[in-house]
């Protein structure tokens, strides 16, 4: 594996990687953990996160797994537990682990929309507490990094997921001003689509409307946001926090991959306005 950031740079961190098992979050481990640091990778299904573990410690990384589901706080504490009792710290924290189904708002029932603001912001935010008043408070330390979604704009198809990541975007803020004292950064990344075991269960041809109207003509890869979470997570980012960062081939800044054909859009004001 190549590297753009020198060996050893993470000697002496625990990282905990939520959704470590598949995509960017198994990307993210893998670099972190073959730079150096202990490794803690967490998800619902146990089958993949087992398998990912095997994966690390083939790379000679030090690698803790268990299930957990972030939505559920005393899984959640459980874990954080487990993790200081076999490292004895955590130093790190890379809230990956989320996801969504893509539908018109006007199908989505309140059960999806909260289903998707429990994963995304709720156990965002539950996992995040229990690292920080378990390891980062009162160690003095700790980076926090949360992978978002494009919050710049609207993100139509995905009203429940939209609303959650703007959430955790104001948190990382909040967080980053409210914990400095403590020796906190949190900083958020803001993937457009990439290719990995998650966006491969969406509709091919919403992938390919995203590609085409991404400015770079392509998605992105699992291990290319990895590198930016990996230097947020890092010393060499120790004067950056409350940041969000994307990495989209300029997808938010042009172009949109959400299509009506016009004889659909309602024209308003509905009536003819006086001459
Ligand atoms: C038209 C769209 C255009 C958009 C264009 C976008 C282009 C692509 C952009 C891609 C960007 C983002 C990519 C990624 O995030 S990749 C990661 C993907 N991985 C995942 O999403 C996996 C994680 N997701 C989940 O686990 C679930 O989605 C969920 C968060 C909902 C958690 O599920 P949970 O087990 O708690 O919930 P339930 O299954 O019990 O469901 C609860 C209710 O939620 C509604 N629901 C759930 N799934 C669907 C579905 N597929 N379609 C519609 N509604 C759904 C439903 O109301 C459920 O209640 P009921 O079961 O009682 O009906
Ligand atoms: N790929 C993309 O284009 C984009 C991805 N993102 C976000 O990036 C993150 C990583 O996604 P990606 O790698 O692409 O997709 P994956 O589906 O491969 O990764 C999501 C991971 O999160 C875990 N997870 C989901 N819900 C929970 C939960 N409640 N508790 C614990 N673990 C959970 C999953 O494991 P398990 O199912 O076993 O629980 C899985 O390992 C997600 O938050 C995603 O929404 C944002 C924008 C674009």
């Amino acid at each position: 594996m190549q590297h753009i950031f020198r060996a050893g740079l993470f000697d002496g961190e625990v990282a905990i990687v939520t959704g470590g098992g598949t995509g960017i979050g198994f990307a993210v481990a893998r670099e972190l953990g073959t730079l150096g640091a202990k490794i803690a990778i967490c998800g619902r299904r146990p089958e993949p996160l087992a398998e990912a573990a095997d994966r690390l410690r083939a790379d000679g990384i030090d690698v803790h797994h268990a299930a957990c589901d972030i939505r559920k706080t005393e899984e959640v504490e459980a874990f954080v537990d487990g993790v200081v009792a076999r490292f004895g710290r955590a130093s790190i924290l890379i809230n990956n682990a989320g996801g969504q189904f893509p539908t018109p708002a006007e199908h989505l029932a309140p059960k999806g929309f909260e289903a998707v603001v429990r994963n995304n912001l709720l156990g965002t935010w539950s996992m995040t507490h229990a690292v920080a008043r378990r390891a980062f408070i009162p160690s003095k330390r700790g980076r926090i990094v949360n992978v978002i979604a494009n919050v710049a704009r609207g993100f139509p198809g995905m009203a429940h997921t939209g609303a959650a990541r703007a959430g955790v975007e104001n948190l990382t803020k909040t967080l980053a001003v409210e914990w400095a004292v403590h020796g906190i950064r949190v900083n958020a990344v803001a993937p457009g689509v990439i290719k990995t075991s998650g966006t491969a269960q969406y509709p091919p041809e919403l992938l390919e409307m995203s590609r085409a109207s991404t400015p770079l003509k392509r998605l992105g890869s699992a291990e290319e946001t990895s590198h930016l979470i990996v230097y947020l997570a890092s010393t060499q980012a120790d004067f950056v926090t409350g940041q969000t960062f994307y990495i989209d081939g300029g997808a938010s800044l042009w172009g949109s991959p959400w299509q009506i054909p016009d004889d659909e859009v309602p024209q308003y004001p509905p009536y003819p306005l006086p001459e």
